[in-house]
């Protein structure tokens, strides 16, 4: 039988796939912006497949410094540091992890957002603080008859709605295209969607396509009680519109589990106070990461027994071999 494959790592992957990946193929890892020129020279010739560990860059240069390279397996369900139309043109196939993190992913934005339209973690400062017996926290904003719009209704997007439907709140959304087989009120864009309520839920894919068209027209017309959730992208949102939406109160309150510049998140953001922030969590459970992880194996094994991706992405598609 054919050496196992050669598989190359930019970025370490969650151990357990380390030991599940090692076990079947030869592993390399080279760090996340590999000199491309001693790629080439050197190991670039024998890879056939990289496994991705999430937010890996890989672009035109470095999948043409790997001539042999037939699948990327990427970790997490966007995919937007990968350029996929770049691989299709060059025969190589993406595979992502959807389904698997749908509904933990969906679970921290229904938390994110009773966070922040209750302000827990600060009554919880409060509370740590030993302010209580001086006072109870004042009183916050309510759930209670909003309107929740979402901005993309995909796997991720139907399962906050479907949550969301327990809350007994209004649920509208924006999509690039109608969803046939829902009843929540379509808005053909994202500005009349935003004029139609009054918190806003990110769940919609990044890339060029999305990058900050949560921008301040459309913060403003979300308004002055106006909350709004990020679970997908920090490049959605204008970000420097965002803080001054929240610093001149043109809305009331954001939860943000994603930044533009991840791990680094604005000093300006840091001091407010009507913001909930959390280190992009959405899928960070041990169960939700194994389930990923074992994904990402699972369609690099498949891949290399020729039987074709498991989950590839919409852009390389896979329709049963040569
Ligand atoms: O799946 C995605 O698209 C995510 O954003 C997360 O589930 C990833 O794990 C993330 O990429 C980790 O940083």
């Amino acid at each position: 039988s054919r050496d196992p494959a050669d598989i190359l790592m930019l970025k370490p992957m969650p151990p357990a796939v380390m030991d599940a990946l090692g076990a079947q193929f030869t592993l390399h890892q080279v760090g996340s912006a590999p000199d491309l020129a001693t790629l080439q020279a050197g190991l670039g010739p024998r890879i056939r497949g990289i496994a991705a560990a999430a937010q890996s860059p890989i672009d035109g240069p470095l999948m043409d410094a790997l001539p042999k390279l037939e699948i990327v397996a990427s970790l997490g369900v966007g995919y937007d540091t990968i350029d996929a139309q770049g691989a299709r043109a060059r025969g190589i196939v993406v595979t992502h992890t959807p389904d698997v993190l749908t509904d933990e992913v969906a679970d921290i934005a229904l938390g994110l957002l009773l966070a922040t339209v209750r302000d827990l973690p600060a009554a919880e400062r409060h509370l740590r603080a030993g302010l209580w017996p001086k006072g109870s926290y004042p009183l916050t904003a309510t759930l209670r008859g909003r309107t929740i719009g979402i901005l993309g209704l995909g796997r991720i997007g139907r399962a906050i709605a479907r949550r969301l439907e327990g809350f007994g709140v209004g649920i509208a959304y924006h999509n690039r295209t109608r969803v046939p087989d829902v009843a929540y009120a379509y808005h053909p864009s994202l500005i009349e969607l935003a004029r139609a309520v009054d918190t806003l839920m990110i769940a919609a894919p990044g890339g060029p396509g999305t990058a900050g068209i949560v921008d301040a027209a459309v913060l403003a017309a979300l308004g002055p009680e106006g909350i709004l959730v990020n679970i997908a992208r920090g490049s959605l949102i204008d970000e420097p519109a965002l803080i001054a939406a929240l610093r001149n109160r043109t809305i009331l309150g954001a939860g943000l589990d994603v930044f533009a510049n991840e791990p680094h998140v604005p000093e300006a953001l840091l001091a407010l106070d009507r913001v909930v922030l959390l280190p992009h969590v959405g899928s960070a459970s041990v169960h939700t990461r194994a389930a990923m992880g074992g994904l990402v194996v699972d369609n690099l094994i498949s891949w290399f027994a020729g039987k074709g991706p498991l989950t590839p992405v919409p852009e390389t598609p896979w329709s049963g071999g040569p």
